[in-house]
């Protein structure tokens, strides 16, 4: 039997429908739109790209969309200072400064600079804390818009064998520790990983955030498995594909996650949900 596909493009959007029906009632109650500040350093190519995204994405559902699209030559002191003022601005309740940033910026600085109650990123240490602490704050969009995917499924987590395919600060920490707080018996692959063949055949739940493009072959996703891919490759031919052998793999999981349409829109509508969360904790 071929694999349910877990659309993470109709999940985010009907996401979206009930952030703006919320914002509405925030502005009936006379209150003002949750504001997200999103801060872009220079042109990296593909940036630009998502940065429209996410903007396009806060006028959606009403929030107020802030740019702040900085110069290539922007020094790292201007950065730090622009954050200060976003930190005390009260119309600011998210602050979004879109990664890579230029080589010459110390990007964990400027992200621990970001007051950690506007971090809708969930990238400062005091929120990834907090996540690895299991304490209420704003957790990382890509991990958590993940475990808000896998409730779709309706198959319960606990107990089963979770393997996460990368270490990154941004996707792999994070994704694993989200999985051991659902009791799921967490595994964590790297590139010293010695049989990784056998490690995501044990894997109930896989999560690929690798970066390689068609990386993790069919023959090696456990029958019946839950398959979220996090990649988001572009080929020469500017086609985009994940970090699993899609085709090869939707013939032995249970659930898999497209490419595009999969995580990627749901990374956009977890950023939404903690604007919203955070303006209202900051404006309560
Ligand atoms: N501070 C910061 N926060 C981020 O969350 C962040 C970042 N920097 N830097 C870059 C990465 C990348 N990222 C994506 C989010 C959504 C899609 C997305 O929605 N993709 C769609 C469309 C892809 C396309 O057409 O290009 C999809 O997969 O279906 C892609 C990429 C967020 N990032």
């Amino acid at each position: 039997m071929p694999a349910r596909i877990l659309d993470g493009k109709a999940v985010a959007a009907r996401i979206r429908e009930q952030l703006r029906e919320r914002v509405e009632a925030r502005q009936a109650a006379g209150r003002r739109p949750p504001g997200l500040a999103v801060v872009l350093v220079g042109e990296h190519p593909a940036s630009s790209v998502y940065v429209r995204m996410k903007r396009r994405d806060c006028a959606q559902v009403g929030f107020d969309s802030q740019a702040h699209d900085l110069p290539e030559q922007t020094s790292q002191a201007e950065l730090l200072a622009l954050i200060d003022r976003l930190n005390a601005a009260p119309e600011t309740h998210g602050i979004l400064v879109q990664l890579p940033l230029p080589r010459h910026i110390d990007a964990q600085a400027v992200i621990e600079r970001i007051d950690p109650a506007k971090d809708v990123d969930g990238f400062h240490p005091a929120n990834v804390g907090r996540l690895t602490l299991r304490l209420p704050g704003l957790r990382s969009c890509t991990p958590h818009g993940v475990m808000t995917l896998l409730r779709e499924t309706g198959e319960p987590l606990e107990g089963r064998n979770a393997v996460v395919l990368g270490q990154s600060n941004i996707v792999g920490r994070p994704m694993a520790l989200e999985l051991l707080n659902a009791r799921c018996t967490v595994t964590i692959c790297h590139s010293r990983t010695r049989d990784l063949a056998a490690e995501v055949g044990r894997a109930d739940v896989l999560v690929a955030a690798v970066g390689r493009p068609e990386f993790v072959p069919g023959e090696w996703i456990r029958e019946g498995s839950t398959v979220i891919d996090v990649g988001i490759n572009r080929r020469d031919d500017g086609s985009l594909v994940g970090d699993v052998d899609y085709p090869t793999a939707a013939e032995r999981a249970a659930w898999i996650t497209p490419v595009p349409g999969g995580v990627g829109p749901m990374t956009r509508a977890t950023l939404l949900e903690n604007t919203l969360a955070a303006a209202e904790a900051l404006d309560a």
